[in-house]
Order: structure tokens, then sequence, then C-alpha cells
């Protein structure tokens, strides 16, 4: 479990992470979302140990992480932009990776083989950018950590490799309970993916919640009647957001599908869908809600 108290970051005067909590539980895949410089790539690597927090405490497993070397062999960051070392070939990367994480399984490498279908013997720089993405999973998942921290994990792979990196991932998570943090701005693939998500905005963490619970709190209804619509109703519906087009409602309503279903139907309207809201939805309806702007968001 990764735990994180009131995690402060400043970088000269940008004040990166402003007091961020929160618990990632093992075996989960948690999304951190959040607008450009919202902060997530500075708390990531606070998270991995890379960058040490100017307050607060992050500890893995109840231990503190930062120049924890014996917890580093557990975990692993793959940055937004990657390193490899110059001139290196993916076996010598292997050999590196072998020598440094414990738990590397030299068998898994040869098996995923079969899955990245690269010679060995390639120099890693002289790859194409997705083909390197592909060398880093290549790597990390050999190496077996029992953390994965990844920013912007997918960018540039095809979409057959991303499929079968998803897989892979899911695997670890299902079969040796993995925990997995991602940063995307790719809303639909956290959504695919993540069971847990935390919004981060200008250095401070929105919210944290279960991304099922997220989903079936918030719904976007279509709604019409023979006359007006009824005022009564609106008032007694929990809405964050309201359009009207010709005689047709289009809203946000916050609540259970049930209470407001039957909420509806006491005034006998003459259409009445109600849909979950997508991540990406979600994501617009709550940056709106700090002043981040968020019009037309109904299609
Ligand atoms: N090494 C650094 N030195 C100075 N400022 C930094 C440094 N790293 C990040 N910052 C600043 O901290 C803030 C948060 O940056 P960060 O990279 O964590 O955001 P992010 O949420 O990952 O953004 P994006 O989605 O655009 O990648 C920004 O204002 C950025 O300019």
């Amino acid at each position: 479990m990764i735990k994180f108290e009131n995690v402060k970051k400043e970088f000269e005067s940008v004040e990166a992470v402003q007091g961020v909590s929160g618990t990632i539980e093992k075996g989960s895949i948690y999304g951190l979302l959040g607008s450009n410089g919202a902060g997530k790539t500075t708390l990531m690597k606070i998270l991995a140990g890379i960058y040490k927090e100017d307050s607060g405490s992050v500890t893995v497993d109840n231990q503190p992480v930062f120049e924890n070397v014996e917890l580093k062999q557990k975990l692993i960051f793959i940055p937004d932009v990657l390193y490899f070392f110059p001139q290196t070939t993916i076996r010598q990367a292997a050999n590196f990776y072998r020598d440094t994480y414990t738990a590397w399984n030299e068998e898994r490498f040869q098996k995923l083989y079969h899955v990245f279908n690269m010679s060995p013997k390639k120099k890693i720089q002289r790859l194409s950018k997705g083909m390197q993405r592909q060398v880093a999973f290549w790597l990390t998942l050999s190496a077996m950590p029992d953390i994965l921290l990844m920013d912007e994990p997918l960018d540039g792979l095809d979409a057959v490799m991303r499929q079968k990196v998803k897989n892979l991932l899911i695997e670890d998570v299902a079969e040796r309970d993995m925990t997995i943090l991602i940063s995307s701005h790719n809303l639909q693939e956290v959504e695919d993916l993540c069971d847990h998500i935390g919004i981060l905005h200008k250095g401070e963490l929105l919210f944290e919640k279960d991304l099922d619970d997220l989903k079936s709190d918030v719904h976007k209804v279509q709604l019409a009647f023979k006359g007006d619509i009824p005022q009564a109703l609106l008032e007694k519906l929990d809405l964050l957001y309201e359009e009207k087009r010709g005689s047709v409602l289009l809203c946000i309503v916050k609540g259970k599908e049930e209470r407001i279903s039957s909420l509806v139907k006491q005034y006998s309207p003459v259409i009445f869908d109600m849909l979950p809201l997508t991540l990406e939805e979600i994501f617009i309806y709550e940056m709106g809600g700090v002043g981040y702007a968020a019009e037309n968001l109904l299609v």
C-alpha cells in the first residue's frame, strides 16, 4: 500500500504539490488525472522516491520510500520521456535490470520475446519511439515489480500493442497483486484500466474515489414533458449542470439512478433517457467546478 500524507513540494516559486494526502491500495490500478501543470509528474516522482517531499510523508508498505534501496528493488517508475544508456542493446539493458531488481524473471523475459518480437541484440536508441516504449515494458514486466508507476504509459504504442500491454498489466495485477499508478490524459484508457481515480488540480487533490462509485453517482439525463418542465422536479433533483435544447432539457444530475428515475417518473415525462457519464465527461465537469472552462459539455 502506498500512503501519502500532506505532501508538499515547491520548485523555486512554484508550489507544484500542496498538501496532498491519499492511499493507493495493494492490487489496485489508480488513475491520477489532472490539468496540465497540475502536479501529477511531481507527485509520482515523490511517490517513486525520486524527489524528496519538502514536507509530509510518503510510505510504501509502512516504509519511507526516499533513498530506500530495498524498497526500490520492488518499485519501477516508467517516465513519460524514456531514458536508456547510450549504445545499450536490449540484452545489455536486461542484464542491468537483472542485476538491479532481485525479482528479475529471466524465463518471463524470454517468454515476452514472443509478444514484443524484437531481437535482444538491437541497440535501444536506434529503435523507434514506440519500440523503445515496448522495450521499457518488456524490461519492466520481466523485473516483476510489486509497484509500477507510469507517466503517460501507452503513448506512442500502436493500437495492437496497447491492447497487449494492457492485458499484461491486468494479468500481473490479477495474478500477483501488483499495484499500479497511472497518470494519463487519455481518459478512455484510464477508464478501461483503473479501478480508482484521483484528480489533481493546481497541486491539490480535488478528490479520490472508486471509479464505479464515481460513475454510479452522476448521470446524464434528457427530459421532455408535454408542457413546461415542472419546476418542482428540478428543485428535487441535484442538478450539476443544465442546458435547454428546444423542449428538451439536457442535464447532469447527481444521485443514484433509482432515486432519479422514480422522481422523474412522477411527472410523466414524454422523453426520459439516463446514461452514465464517461470518465472524460466526469473529468470535464469536475474541472468546471473549480473554474476550468466546461462549456457545451453535453453532446
Ligand atoms: N524540475 C522543476 N523545476 C521547476 N519547476 C517544475 C519542475 N518540475 C515541475 N515544475 C513545475 O511544477 C508544476 C507541476 O508540474 P508537473 O510536471 O508535476 O505537472 P503535470 O501535472 O505532470 O503536467 P502535465 O500534464 O502537463 O504533464 C508546473 O508548474 C511545473 O512548471
